[in-house]
């Protein structure tokens, strides 16, 4: 594509002196840079990209894009902002490739990974060709790509969607974190379906203040219904008893779908009744009561349920073959996963790493306990530090036994994280032990027949971050070999 042509996608006027070169490619890392790419300064939290532009050039880049002007030989077009202007131009770059996909996007402090893999098998039973996009990993039809952050940054973001569509997809389902909405790496996103589970406490170190995490997340609803499609009508699928959804309503100019089992909603979930084994209850559509029995366990699940089952009926999905699909799903890996070794109690690991999950997860299985329950929890480091002593609070008041231990300290000391975890739980019963191993085999070897353990945090992750290393470190592999070695 001309880099005429290109700029025209950014609807402003980006006067540039010098020549109107193809455009090969788009990069922002000048290491990826070839003969032809148009390369894009970014101001990162660790590095400033304008400082690789000069590399850039002498790798084959044609053109730069900066928000400040540089002396180089090729075209420097000046933006104010280039991480935005990024995300447009990867969009028009990669022929617009959302406008081809049904797509649903899942935000939400919790379940977005969860409700994710539901809807998408719901999808892939109904016959579609399906993308997912999340935190375990992105996926393009049968094939799986590792991924670094749960939302990619808008290069990658296009290129995947063009991916799928030249792989056939046509629904595409994705989580959007709030980080990815606040730095606009999902503009050039056109949804069709926008999704909210929950809003609770994470992130503060990012957002710094709830009411600025809230108003993150409204961008995704803020964007949905601004483009006007006879064909396929906009929904915003919001969660009817969390509070937030008055102003996620408000935001979107979309059709507005709520779920929920407390509050009125359009989609609604009655006569809850938890076993051991899954979840029974009616869903009630329009006066209608389909009776469900589902294989998934606790209150958050019926959200991520009727969330899912919300979205795939504004998708034109017959309620017959949605009700097919949740009731035959299993589960999602690391969350509220058994672990079963031939012992006799339970243990389960789970991704829960806040403190409303940690809570929604203690009070499901103290629904079923009838010994012991301990529970091996951290903090992640560089990560919210005020969840941590909450998070204590909460491992003490619902768990029996409770073990405070690491997650992933990343660049931070493991004590100094323990230390804020413990000054919310001064004068409480627990125990301390910094190595996760450790503490694992601890919980292993105190267990009795009928106790739970829960292993909570860190769920699919197959390492664990400790300073700069990534160290192979899987709960449940540790868990099948603290139970072996009993
Ligand atoms: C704070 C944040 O979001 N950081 C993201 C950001 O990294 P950064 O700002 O440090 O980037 P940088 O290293 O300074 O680089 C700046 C620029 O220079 C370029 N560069 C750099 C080095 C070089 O040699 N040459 C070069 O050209 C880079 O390509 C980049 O364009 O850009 C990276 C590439 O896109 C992201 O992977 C990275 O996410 C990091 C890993 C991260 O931890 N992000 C978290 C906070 C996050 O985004 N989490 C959310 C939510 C998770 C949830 O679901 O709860 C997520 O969506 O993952
Ligand atoms: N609807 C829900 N409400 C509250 N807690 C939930 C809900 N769904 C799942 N959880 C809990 O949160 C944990 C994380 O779930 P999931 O991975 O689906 O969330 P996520 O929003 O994708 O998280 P992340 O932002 O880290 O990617 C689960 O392991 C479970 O403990
Ligand atoms: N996407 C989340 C994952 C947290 C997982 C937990 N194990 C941790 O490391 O804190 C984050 O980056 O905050
Ligand atoms: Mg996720």
């Amino acid at each position: 594509m001309k880099l005429q042509k290109l700029l025209e996608s950014l609807n402003a006027i980006v006067p540039y002196k010098g020549e109107n070169p193809e455009i090969t490619s788009i990069e922002n890392d000048n290491r990826k840079v070839q003969k032809g790419s148009l390369f894009i300064c970014i101001k990162g939290y660790t590095v400033d990209g304008h400082d690789f532009a000069e590399s850039a050039v002498k790798n084959g880049a044609v053109a730069i894009l900066a928000e400040r002007p540089l002396d180089l030989e090729v075209p420097v077009l000046l933006v104010n902002d280039t991480t935005r202007a990024m995300a447009v131009l990867a969009d028009a770059f990669y022929g617009q490739p959302t406008k081809s996909l049904h797509l649903i996007g899942i935000t939400g402090t919790n379940g977005k990974t969860t409700t994710s893999h539901l809807i998408e098998k719901i999808f892939a039973d109904a016959g579609e060709k399906t993308g997912l996009i999340g935190t375990m990993y992105t996926k393009i039809a049968d094939k799986t790509i590792e991924t670094k952050n749960t939302t990619p940054e808008s290069l990658t973001l296009q290129k995947t969607f063009k991916q799928m569509v030249d792989a056939g997809v046509n629904t595409a389902v994705m989580e959007v974190s709030s980080h990815a909405l606040d730095l606009g790496r999902v503009h050039g996103c056109d949804y069709n379906v926008a999704v909210f589970t929950n809003l609770t406490q994470d992130h503060l170190d990012y957002h710094e203040t709830m009411e600025e995490y809230k108003r993150a997340k409204s961008l995704l609803f803020a964007q949905l219904g601004n483009t006007f499609d006879l064909n396929m009508p906009k929904f915003a699928v919001l969660n009817a008893d969390d509070t937030a959804t008055e102003m996620y309503s408000r935001s979107t100019a979309a059709h507005v779908v709520t779920y929920g089992i407390e509050q009125e909603a359009d989609i609604k979930a009655k006569n809850i009744q938890m076993t051991p084994k899954g979840t029974v209850f009616d869903l009630e559509i329009k006066g209608v009561s389909y009776p469900i029995r589902m294989q998934l366990i606790g209150k958050f699940s019926v959200y991520n349920v009727l969330a899912s089952i919300s979205t795939a009926l504004v998708s034109g999905i017959e309620i017959e073959q949605i009700i097919q699909s949740i009731e035959s799903v299993e589960g999602v890996a690391g969350r509220f996963e058994l672990v079963n070794a031939g012992q006799d109690f339970t243990v389960i690991v789970d991704y829960a790493h806040t403190p409303d999950s940690l809570e929604n997860v203690l009070k499901t299985i103290q629904h079923f306990a009838e010994k012991k329950v301990f529970v091996i929890v951290g903090c992640g480091g560089d990560r919210d530090r005020t969840k941590r002593p909450i998070m204590a609070q909460i491992a003490c008041k619902f768990a029996t036994d409770p073990i405070l231990t690491s997650d992933n300290p990343r660049s931070e000391d493991p004590v100094d994280i323990l230390n804020d975890m413990e000054a919310g739980v001064q004068g409480e019963n627990y125990q301390v032990i910094p190595d996760r191993r450790k503490a694992i085999f601890t919980a292993v070897s105190q267990a009795s027949p009928g106790d739970v353990i829960l292993i909570a945090g860190k769920g699919h992750e197959t390492y664990q971050i400790i300073g700069k290393e990534v160290l192979d470190f899987d709960d449940r592999l540790v868990a099948r070999e603290a139970i072996k070695g009993r």
